[in-house]
C-alpha cells in the first residue's frame, strides 16, 4: 500500500522536508541524564565521548516541582556542548500533562537543528504522533530549523502495543520505539513490580517423573511477545526497535540477559539509566566478533548474494547472505564509531 500522496510534504508551510529514510546512526544506548540534577548534568561533556545517545529526560523520575529545573538544565546541556556524531535526545512530558506545550515551546527555538530526537511517553495510538508532528512542524517554521526533529516512540500501554503498526506508520518523523516496561506492566495489569527482567514466577514445569522432586521448572521472557510485535512494526517501516530501561542497578548479569535477548531478537539498542549500564549495552548491541567474522565469510563467498555454499559444515544461501549483511553493516558503523571495535573486527 503506497503512502498518501502528501505523507512526505511538511505539515508547516517553511518547516523542514520530511525524511524519506532515517539516517545511518550508530544507537547501541540511548543514555538517560537527570537535567535538573547539576552534578550529573556536569558529566554530559565526558558522557558525549562515552555513549550513542544522550538524553535528557523531563518526564517520570522527574519529580513535579522539578519539571521547570529540568528543562531549563535540558537546554543549557544542549547549549553549553557540541555533541559530534553523538546524538542529542529528549523525552518530554506526556501530551496530557500541564508541562509538555511549555516543553516544547522552549526546546525547539532553543537548541533549533541540535536537536535529534524527541522521546513521546505513553504513545496510545498514531493519533499522538499526528498531534506531535503537527506542532514540531510549526515551531520549527517559526525557529528556522533546517533538519525535521525526529520522534521515538515509548511502547508501555496495552492500547500502544494494540496500535503498533499505526503508530510506526504514523509518520515520516519516527526514528523507532522503545519498550517500556514498567507503565506496560501497570497498563496491562501484571503483577510485577520489577522494571524489565524476568520474573521467578513466570515459568512452566517441566512433567512429572516418578517421583523425582523437585519438577525441573524453566523461567520465561515476560517480554518477548511484545518485544516482537515491537520489532515486526518496527522493521516494516524502517525504524528502530529498542529495549527501554532495566530498573535492578544492582544486577548487572540480569541487566545483560535482557539487553542480550533483545539485541537477538532484533532491536538495535537499549537505555543506560546508570553509569554502570553503558559497558553492558555497548557489549551487548555491538556484533560478537566472532559473528562479524563468520559473516564476513559468508558475504566473502557469495559476492553477489545469491546461491548456495558450504561455510564451516553450515549451508549458507541468499537469506543468511542477508543476515550476514545486518551483522557486517552494524559492524562497520560501530567500527567507524568505536576505534576499540574497529581493532576488534579488522574493519
Ligand atoms: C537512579 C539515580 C538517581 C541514581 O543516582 P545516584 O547518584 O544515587 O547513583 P550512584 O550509584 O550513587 O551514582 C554513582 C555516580 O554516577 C553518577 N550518575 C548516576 N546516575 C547517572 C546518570 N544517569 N548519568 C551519568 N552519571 C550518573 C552519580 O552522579 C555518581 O557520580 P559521582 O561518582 O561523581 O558521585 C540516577 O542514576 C538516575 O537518575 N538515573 C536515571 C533514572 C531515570 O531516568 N529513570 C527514568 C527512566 S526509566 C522509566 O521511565 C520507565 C519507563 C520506560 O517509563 C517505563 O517502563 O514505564
Ligand atoms: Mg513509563
Amino acid at each position: 500500500m503506497k503512502p498518501p500522496r502528501d505523507f512526505f510534504k511538511p505539515l508547516a508551510i517553511g518547516a523542514p522536508v520530511p525524511l524519506t529514510s532515517l539516517p545511518i546512526r550508530t544507537e547501541r544506548m540511548i543514555h538517560f541524564v537527570p537535567p535538573h540534577i547539576e552534578k550529573v548534568r556536569a558529566k554530559v561533556p565526558q558522557l558525549i565521548s562515552q555513549v550513542d545517545v544522550v538524553l535528557g529526560n523531563l518526564e517520570d523520575a522527574i519529580p513535579a516541582d522539578a519539571k521547570e529545573a529540568a528543562r531549563d538544565g535540558f537546554i543549557a546541556m544542549g547549549q553549553e556542548n557540541d555533541f559530534g556524531d553523538t546524538g542529542l535526545w529528549v523525552r518530554i512530558n506526556c501530551l496530557n500533562s500541564p508541562w509538555v506545550l511549555d516543553d516544547l515551546m522552549a526546546i525547539v527555538p532553543a537548541l533549533k537543528d541540535k536537536l535529534d530526537v524527541i522521546m513521546l511517553p505513553k504513545v496510545e495510538g498514531a493519533w499522538d504522533v499526528h498531534y506531535l508532528d503537527q506542532v514540531l512542524a510549526q515551531l520549527e517554521a517559526q525557529a528556522g530549523v533546517s533538519k525535521p526533529i525526529l520522534i521515538h516512540a515509548i511502547l508501555e500501554t496495552a492500547q500502544g502495543v494494540k496500535n503498533v503498526e499505526e503508530i510506526a506508520a504514523a509518520s515520516p518523523r519516527m526514528q523507532g520505539m522503545s519498550l517500556g516496561p514498567a507503565d506496560l506492566a501497570a497498563s496491562r495489569g501484571m503483577k510485577t513490580t520489577r522494571v524489565g527482567g524476568g520474573h521467578p514466577g513466570y515459568r512452566v514445569l517441566a512433567d512429572l517423573e516418578g517421583d523425582s522432586l523437585p519438577r525441573p521448572a524453566f523461567q520465561q521472557d515476560l517480554w518477548h511477545y511484545t518485544i516482537a510485535r515491537m520489532v515486526d512494526a518496527c522493521q516494516t517501516y524502517g525504524l528502530k526497535a529498542f529495549y527501554g530501561p532495566f530498573g535492578d542497578f544492582s544486577d548487572p548479569e540480569a541487566c545483560e540477559a535482557q539487553f542480550r535477548n533483545a539485541f537477538l531478537m532484533g532491536c538495535a539498542g537499549a537505555w543506560s539509566l546508570h553509569p554502570s549500564q553503558i559497558d553492558i549495552a555497548k557489549r551487548v548491541f555491538s556484533p560478537d566478533a566472532e559473528e562479524v567474522a563468520f559473516a564476513r565469510k559468508i558475504l566473502d563467498a557469495m559476492p553477489d548474494g545469491t546461491g548456495a555454499v558450504m561455510i564451516d559444515g553450515k549451508m549458507q544461501d541468499d537469506a543468511t547472505w542477508k543476515q550476514a549483511k545486518v551483522i557486517v553493516d552494524l559492524a562497520k558503523q560501530v567500527a567507524a564509531r568505536d576505534k576499540n571495535f574497529s581493532e576488534i573486527y579488522g574493519l
